[in-house]
């Protein structure tokens, strides 16, 4: 039998000589992140079965309790990409400071630094709801051979040189950009193979779904809540449809297939929102301009923000590009 899609990791090798930086070095640790997403999906797969749902017990650094798969998801993707010895420094949401890797031995050629969210959408780990894995690599900015520092970590996103997520869903999914389009791969369980299904992704341009967490509607800025008024509305074609998961990841994966836009705003409960700029809207930014989509936090493009701490926050709005014009304008003229 033909097979009539392409691995993952035929379609690293096969485009790794498109990457400006190509040395092997990214193919390397792509493949490494492939390999811990794997082991991750397994202990996802089965949550419920086995002692792996429910807190942790411990709180991050940002005052969230973390759930066993958090702490364990954060472990999979660090011990894999350490033990690989691939990367030269890493910074994740589940530890408060950037964790530095043999990057103090001259020898250690290693030039990327990678900053993950090894958990999305941990509130519906343990109701069965899909959840997911957001990642961001750059290429360190101090020389090779001497210590990372936080300076290689707090890049504008516009440096990124890739950015991916991973999505554990109906199917698990593994979908990433090195700047030259986006692409994503379906698992297939049997064989735990990464298969090229969804070739060059691309938002439309407009779209009938928006994603917010209404709930907390009353203490959005004004721009925002007329926006959403606007969405609601019956004129054209609108009104259009609520759709909000609560894992990032998966609202932004309907939304680029489908059409939408999501909203994480600032409110009078999070002056900044709630995203993190670092491991999820620079990530997910990359991927959505990557794919003719939009992001930014109302106002300014998301990737342009020079990052002051690794674990702040930012408000954001990104998808199809047309619905996240009409947002900004509304905040713009509220
Ligand atoms: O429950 P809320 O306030 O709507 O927040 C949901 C959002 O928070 C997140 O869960 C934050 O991510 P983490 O689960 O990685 O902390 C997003 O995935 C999601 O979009
Ligand atoms: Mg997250
Ligand atoms: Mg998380």
């Amino acid at each position: 039998m033909s097979r009539t899609h392409q691995t993952l990791g035929e379609f690293i090798i096969e485009n790794q000589t498109s990457f400006k930086y190509s040395s092997g070095e990214l193919s390397s640790l792509i493949n490494s992140i492939r390999l811990a997403a794997k082991v991750v999906n397994y202990e996802v797969n089965k949550a419920g079965l086995v002692d792996i749902i429910g807190a942790a017990g411990d709180r991050n650094i940002q005052g969230e309790d973390q759930q066993k798969l958090d702490v364990y998801a954060n472990e999979k993707f660090i011990q894999t990409m350490t033990n690989r010895n691939i990367v030269c420094g890493i910074a994740s949401e589940e530890e408060d400071d950037f964790i530095a890797i043999n990057s103090q031995d001259e020898n250690h050629q290693n030039k990327y630094v990678v900053l993950i969210d090894p958990l999305d959408g941990s509130s519906n780990i343990d109701v069965n709801v899909s959840v997911g894995t957001i990642f961001s690599i750059y290429r360190r900015v101090t020389p090779i051979g001497t210590p990372v520092t936080i300076e290689d970590f707090l890049q504008p996103g516009n440096q990124q040189v890739a950015a991916g997520y991973v999505v554990y869903g109906t199917s698990t999914m593994l979908v990433y950009t090195t700047g030259d389009g986006v692409n994503g791969f379906t698992l297939n369980p049997a064989i735990g193979t990464f298969y090229l299904s969804h070739p060059n992704m691309e938002f439309p341009v407009d779209g009938q779904i928006y994603s917010v967490n209404e709930g907390n509607y009353i203490h959005f800025p004004q721009g925002i809540k007329n926006y959403i008024k606007y969405c609601q509305m019956e004129e054209g074609d609108r009104p259009y449809t609520s759709r909000y998961i609560g894992s990032l990841v998966s609202d932004f994966h309907r939304n680029m297939i489908k059409g939408g836009i999501y909203l994480y705003p600032k409110s009078s409960l999070n002056a900044k929102g709630k995203l993190r700029l670092l491991y999820e809207c620079n990530p997910m930014a990359f991927l959505a301009e990557q794919a003719n989509g939009k992001a930014s936090d109302g106002n300014q493009r998301i990737l342009d923000i020079q990052p002051t701490e690794l674990h702040e926050r930012v408000p954001f709005v990104c998808g199809s590009r047309n619905m996240v014009e009409k947002c900004e304008e509304f905040i713009r003229n509220a």
